[in-house]
This record gives structure tokens, C-alpha cells and sequence, in this order.
């Protein structure tokens, strides 16, 4: 029998993959593509989902072609996913109503601030362990609900479907025969009780949409159904699902409890699992599904960054002060620390642990002498503080006391900043060879499913350290460090809050 291979699709924010893994979890061949982003008004962000799915399934084919693999040597596709984009479309046509509304998008807030209000906070936490905010998908749907003319009215009738890009996604690739979701992308719409593992019939009511548009919730490794010929040549398995911060902790082989992984893109994603317990946190972070395999359900704690690496590309696009993102660790190095300079990247507002919608960007304590480094080297300690604080949360909310981050996404490459993170955090930072995690453990899930990988034995030597980073720093300048951070993160909240 000829080889055969697993292809994850791993559909971002700003760019869509393919990558095609063999049996050791060694990537044969990928393909990217980087779509619009669409700024209507300030504060909102949409995506086309025809240009997604286009997107998507053009890269599978490349990723397929430069390898010179046929459709019938993948075993299975796993699909992994930017979280809460809402995509609401027609079930007869399979068009969308209106475009994605990504995670990014604020528009909702003010109903949020609403539900807030009517005191309904507590109950939503309880169940679906997420803090009321516009970043999930739950007001999104209501938002195209109400805003779409007839879109209410064709939803009760039945017309409608809605989706994370994961279901999306499948719809597309099965011809609308198949509208799914896995359990951890389930756990990021609002509207899912993490506990009872179930749509939630009040949470339904509370922002008013019919169950008649949500996805059958799987399990995030099994088939859900095979793509139409049309597609890769013959139909292959769609057989691992999984948000994408789930499908990298997954892929880093964070499988036991108390494991942690940080991912450094455009903002940062810090997971720890949990095992089979759903914590409660006491410091504003997320409790979340992890996974599903089988039928064990594995929770997780997350904080989520807003602005991780995007301050970097802020450097190089707003500040002008670097050409490429890689030039911020020469230009950083040139200078031993920031000089008591702090950048807080609040541009849209503090996620986890402060969960603060109108903090904004704060530079402090320059002086005369601040160059370009000095800034550069903060923006890059932001990365490395704000990582600090939740991490802090999580194991404050745990009592777990880790002994290693797990470390990928685009900016984890940067050295300079790994090796801040590690001395800041007194903390071992560990960056495995195979940085490509969200699809590797997107394809594990869709692997474990149909038998090309036995059992998580079969994938447990795979993970492979590139470079292990330890603290160096003396405690009392990490003191000093923290301090001024933490003076920092005052003044933009200050800033804020003072508002007339
Ligand atoms: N050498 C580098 N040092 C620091 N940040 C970097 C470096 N190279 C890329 N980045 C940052 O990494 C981010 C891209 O990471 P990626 O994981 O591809 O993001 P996403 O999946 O969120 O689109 C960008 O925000 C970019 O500014
Ligand atoms: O597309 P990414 O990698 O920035 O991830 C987005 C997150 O899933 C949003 O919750």
C-alpha cells in the first residue's frame, strides 16, 4: 500500500494553511494564503467566508501538489480553527447572509455592557465558564440577526445556519450535508454548557436565536463525514476538529493536567489543561473545553492576550521603526534592557487577567536619551509581562506551580524575547522543534480517529525540543522589572478609567 498522510487545515485569522503530516508528525509539504480583512467602522472586524473557504480549499490542493500526493494517499483531514468568527448562511444555497464577524469584533459590547447589567453574568459564567464580552460568538449571531434585513424571520423558519468556521467549513467540503461542531469550539460560542455539554435552551433565549441554526456538537476526533470528490479527487475522511489554541495545546502534547503552552501570534493564547475538571477561576480567566476524544471530555484554563506579536508589527507598520518583524530582535539587542521605558500594547483594550475594554496603548518613562531600541525592547518585554500576569492567574487558580512553558506561533522564533520570558516568568521556556502545532494537533485528532495512529502512545515521543531557555536574570532586577510593569498596566488602566 502506498504512504499515506494526514492534512490539517488550519484556518487563522489572517492567513489559511494546509499542511500535510506523515506518520512521525513531520510536516511533508504546506501551503498558505493570507485573505482580507475588512474594517467597516472602527472596532469591527469581518472576514468574506467565500473567500475563506476559497482560500482554503485552493492551499489543501497546493500543499497536495507540491508533495506530488493524490487525495486518495490522505487518510483523513483534521480542521482547526480561528475561534467564536461567526458565520451565519442560507441552508438552500449555502450563501452567507452577511460576512464572518470575527473574534476581534467590538460592535457588541454595548449589548454585552447590557446583559451585564440585567445581572446575568454569574449564570452565563456558571455555565459556559467564559466572562461576558463581544470577543464570542453568542451576540454575533444576534447582532446578524437583528441587523440583516428578513435574516431573523428565514432563521425561525429553519433557513438559517450558523457556524464557527470549523462548520463552515465541513458544510462547504460535504456539500451541505453535514453541519457540525466539535465540543471545543462549542465552548467558545456562549451559548454551550460546558458542563451538561448541551446548547443551552435560557442562553438561547437570553440572546434570542433559534436552535433550529446551531451545529450538531462531536466529539473532536471522529469522521463527521467525508469531502466531496469534487474537491480532493475522491472523498476523504473529515475526522479531527478542534478550536485552534485547543488543537496547538493538543499538538504540543499537553495531554496531562497542569501542562501549559503559550502561543505568540497575533495576540498570545496560554492554556493549561485541566484534565477532567473544570476550575473555576478567581482571576478572570476562561474555563474551556480542551478536547474530546472518546468520550472523555478534558477542560482547560485560558487567558488570552489581545496584542502579542501584533506589537511588533506595530513597530513595523505604525512606528515605522523596523523594515521585516524579524529585524525587532538585532534592533532590541542592541540595548541591555528598556531602560525603564514600558510599552503596554492596550489597543484594544486589556484581555486577561484585567479584562479592560477602554484601556489603550501607554508608553512611559522616557527620557532624552530613548531611542528606537528601547522601544523595540519593550514592545518585546510587553509580550513577555502581559504573558506574565496571566500565567500568574492561572496558577494562582490551579495551585499548580508549573515547571515548563510550551511555546509556538510566529514570534515565539524571537529569542531575545523567549529568553526575557523565561528569566521573568523563573521559569524553564521550552520551543519544540515542529513550532507548527494547531495543525500537527489538529491532524493528531483526525489521525487518532481513523486508526493511522493506534492511541496518543503511538504520537507521545513526537513532541521534539528545539531550544529549552532558562531563567538567568538575578531575582532582585526581576523584581525591578515586574515592578515597573506593573506601574505601567496602572497608567493605562488610569488613563482609561479617568475618563471625563
Ligand atoms: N522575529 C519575530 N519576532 C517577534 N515577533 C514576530 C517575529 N516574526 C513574526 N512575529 C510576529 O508574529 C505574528 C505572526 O504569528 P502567527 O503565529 O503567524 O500569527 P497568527 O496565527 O495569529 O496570524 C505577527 O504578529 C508578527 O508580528
Ligand atoms: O487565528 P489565531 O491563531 O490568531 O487565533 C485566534 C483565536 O482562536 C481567537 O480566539
Amino acid at each position: 500500500m502506498q504512504d499515506q498522510y494526514i492534512l490539517a487545515f488550519d484556518q487563522g485569522t489572517t492567513s489559511s494553511r494546509a499542511i500535510l503530516f506523515d506518520r512521525g508528525g513531520n510536516i511533508v509539504s504546506s501551503a498558505q494564503k493570507e485573505f482580507r480583512q475588512i474594517y467597516p467602522q472602527p472596532g469591527w472586524v469581518e472576514h468574506d467566508a467565500q473567500e475563506i473557504w476559497a482560500g482554503q480549499v485552493g492551499v489543501a490542493a497546493e500543499a497536495l501538489a507540491r508533495a506530488g500526493i493524490p487525495g486518495s494517499q490522505v487518510a483523513a483531514i483534521g480542521i482547526t480553527n480561528q475561534r467564536e468568527t461567526t458565520v451565519v448562511w442560507d441552508r438552500d444555497t449555502g450563501q452567507p447572509v452577511y460576512n464572518a464577524i470575527v473574534w476581534q469584533d467590538r460592535r457588541t459590547a454595548p449589548f454585552c455592557d447590557e446583559i451585564r447589567a440585567r445581572g446575568l453574568a454569574d449564570s452565563i459564567r456558571d455555565k459556559t465558564g467564559l466572562l461576558v464580552d463581544a470577543y464570542f460568538s453568542a451576540t454575533k449571531v444576534r447582532w446578524i440577526l437583528d441587523n440583516v434585513p428578513g435574516a431573523r424571520a428565514r432563521a425561525e423558519a429553519g433557513k438559517l445556519a450558523f457556524g464557527t468556521i470549523d462548520s463552515w467549513l465541513i458544510w462547504q467540503l460535504t456539500h451541505g450535508q453535514v453541519h457540525v461542531t466539535d465540543v471545543s469550539n462549542a465552548s467558545r460560542t456562549m451559548l454551550y454548557n460546558i458542563h451538561s455539554l448541551q446548547w443551552d435552551d435560557a442562553l438561547l433565549d437570553i440572546f434570542g436565536i433559534p436552535a433550529s441554526m446551531l451545529p450538531a456538537v462531536k466529539s473532536s476526533s471522529q469522521v463527521y463525514g467525508h469531502t466531496h470528490a469534487a474537491h480532493l479527487g475522491v472523498a476523504v475522511p473529515i475526522a479531527g476538529v478542534a478550536g485552534d489554541q485547543q488543537a496547538a495545546l493538543f499538538g504540543q502534547q499537553c495531554t496531562t493536567p497542569g501542562m501549559v503552552k503559550n502561543t505568540y501570534g497575533t495576540g498570545c493564547f496560554m492554556m493549561m489543561n485541566t484534565g477532567d475538571t473544570p476550575i473555576t477561576s478567581h482571576n478572570q480567566l476562561l474555563t474551556t473545553i480542551a478536547w474530546q476524544v472518546g468520550d472523555k471530555v478534558q477542560y482547560a484554563l485560558e487567558g488570552s492576550i489581545f496584542i502579542g506579536g501584533s506589537v511588533v508589527k506595530w513597530l513595523r507598520d505604525g512606528l515605522g521603526i523596523i523594515k521585516q518583524s524579524s529585524d525587532v530582535g538585532p534592533l532590541a539587542a542592541q540595548v541591555a534592557d528598556s531602560d525603564g521605558v514600558y510599552l503596554v500594547p492596550a489597543f484594544a483594550g486589556l484581555g486577561a487577567p484585567h479584562w479592560n475594554a477602554n484601556a489603550r496603548g501607554t508608553l512611559v518613562g522616557m527620557t532624552q536619551g530613548t531611542g528606537a531600541a528601547h522601544i523595540a525592547r519593550a514592545a518585546l518585554d510587553s509580550i513577555a509581562f502581559q504573558t506574565m500576569d496571566v500565567l500568574g492567574a492561572m496558577q494562582a487558580d490551579s495551585g499548580i506551580t508549573i515547571a515548563e512553558l510550551r511555546v509556538d506561533g510566529g514570534a515565539c522564533v524571537n529569542n531575545v524575547l523567549m529568553q526575557f520570558q523565561s528569566d521573568i516568568l523563573r521559569t524553564q521556556v521550552a520551543r519544540p522543534k515542529v513550532t507548527e502545532t494547531t495543525a500537527l494537533g489538529a491532524a493528531y485528532l483526525a489521525g487518532l480517529a481513523v486508526g493511522y495512529w493506534q492511541s496518543t502512545d503511538d504520537i507521545q515521543g513526537q513532541w521534539q525540543l528545539d531550544t529549552r531557555f532558562a531563567p538567568a536574570l538575578p531575582q532582585e532586577v526581576v523584581d525591578r522589572y515586574v515592578a515597573g510593569w506593573q506601574r505601567a498596566t496602572r497608567a493605562a488602566i488610569g488613563w482609561a478609567n479617568d475618563q471625563a
